[in-house]
């Protein structure tokens, strides 16, 4: 079987997750979310805070709080539909085929043990260690493995992290927020080092991020999220120089990297609705210039325009042209 012809690595379909399951008091963080991952592909997801990537991210291993309820749709990871698993065959998959890397290096590691012993547990011997930790591009690598993690810098730390991550060479990596402790110029090598790992292992990376630019300049592939629903989705080329939601078009107009020193930056006026139920009509009629009687009426289902799937009653008629990032 070619890759094209392969299932997906990552299938999520129609995934709704409510959190909490008091009347009045639901939380609806994902609302009918579609979306899908490749070997070897790396997919940004990308949105305001709180429209659900984290949430999307954790579903993929069911590392959901205990509060999380799932009322509908599917998620599968190579094929295996991960909330009809068993805890034995949940462990395994967790072991071998998923691996994470979150916001914050220093709490995914023990402060009490050295770096070395905590990259064993992970890799199994000495010599896959110091591999490892080459490959994630650390040097004077005995004196990493006799450091104890709070000894390392905020990005060794997050490359330890992302060695122990690929240890047992995941098929599929979810990196939510990876660099968003880290200084610029450690974003973009940490950024490049996640996109190196699929060219050298095939691996297919999920990588959250509110990094519009970085988004733009690492990921094959981008899903916009808004209100816990991918509103935007298709090739990032496609995607970032010609927008069709107009939330797209407006996360870009906001996105840091063009304003003058000393300039505020700016954020899209309003604010995401919070949803205790099913969106019936389009999320973001509210904060949208285009929206109209039919737009607060009826819910946009995801459909192809131009080269990427939109959920806008408008999108054909919407397209902006962008000048590269
Ligand atoms: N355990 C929980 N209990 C109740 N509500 C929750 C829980 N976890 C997440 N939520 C809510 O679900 C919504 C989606 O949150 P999520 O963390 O997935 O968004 P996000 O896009 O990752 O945001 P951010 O970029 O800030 O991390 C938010 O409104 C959040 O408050």
């Amino acid at each position: 079987m070619n890759e094209a012809t392969k299932p997906p690595l990552l299938e999520v379909t129609d995934l709704v997750i409510e959190f909490g399951d008091a009347p009045g008091a639901t939380h609806r963080a994902l609302d009918g979310a579609t979306l899908s991952v490749r070997a070897g592909e790396v997919l940004g997801l990308v949105g305001e805070s709180g429209s659900g990537k984290s949430t999307l991210g954790l579903a993929v291993g069911r590392l959901l709080a205990d509060n999380a309820r799932r009322p509908g749709g599917e998620l599968k990871v190579n094929g295996q539909p991960v909330f009809e698993l068993d805890d034995a065959a949940l462990r395994e998959l967790r072991r071998r085929t998923l691996g994470f890397v979150f916001q914050n290096p220093m709490v995914a590691l023990d402060p009490t043990m050295r770096v070395g012993k905590q990259v064993a547990l992970a890799a199994g011997s000495k010599a896959a260690v110091r591999d490892l930790l080459a490959r994630v591009g650390l040097r004077d690598i005995e004196r990493v493995e006799r450091s104890f993690p709070h000894q390392l810098s905020g990005g060794m730390a997050q490359r330890v992290v992302i060695a122990m991550a690929i240890a047992r060479g995941p098929m599929l990596l979810v990196a939510d927020e990876p660099t968003a402790s880290l200084d610029a110029t450690l974003r973009e090598q940490i950024f490049a080092l996640l996109v190196s790992l699929r060219d050298a292992m095939k691996t297919g990376v999920v990588l959250l991020s509110h990094e519009l630019r970085a988004v733009a300049r690492h990921c094959d592939t981008v899903a916009v999220m808004y209100a816990g629903r991918v509103v935007e989705y298709g090739p990032a080329s496609v995607v970032f120089a010609r927008p069709a939601h107009p939330y797209t078009q407006a996360l870009l107009a906001v996105a840091p990297g063009r304003e003058k020193l000393g300039e505020v930056l700016a954020s899209i006026p309003g604010a995401p609705p919070a949803l205790g139920g099913r969106s019936e009509h389009c999320a973001f009629a509210d904060r949208c210039g285009h929206a109209n009687a039919h737009c607060r009426a009826l819910r946009p289902e995801l459909r192809e325009v131009e080269g990427r799937s939109v959920a806008c009653h408008h999108a054909g008629e919407l397209v902006q042209f962008k000048e590269a990032a």
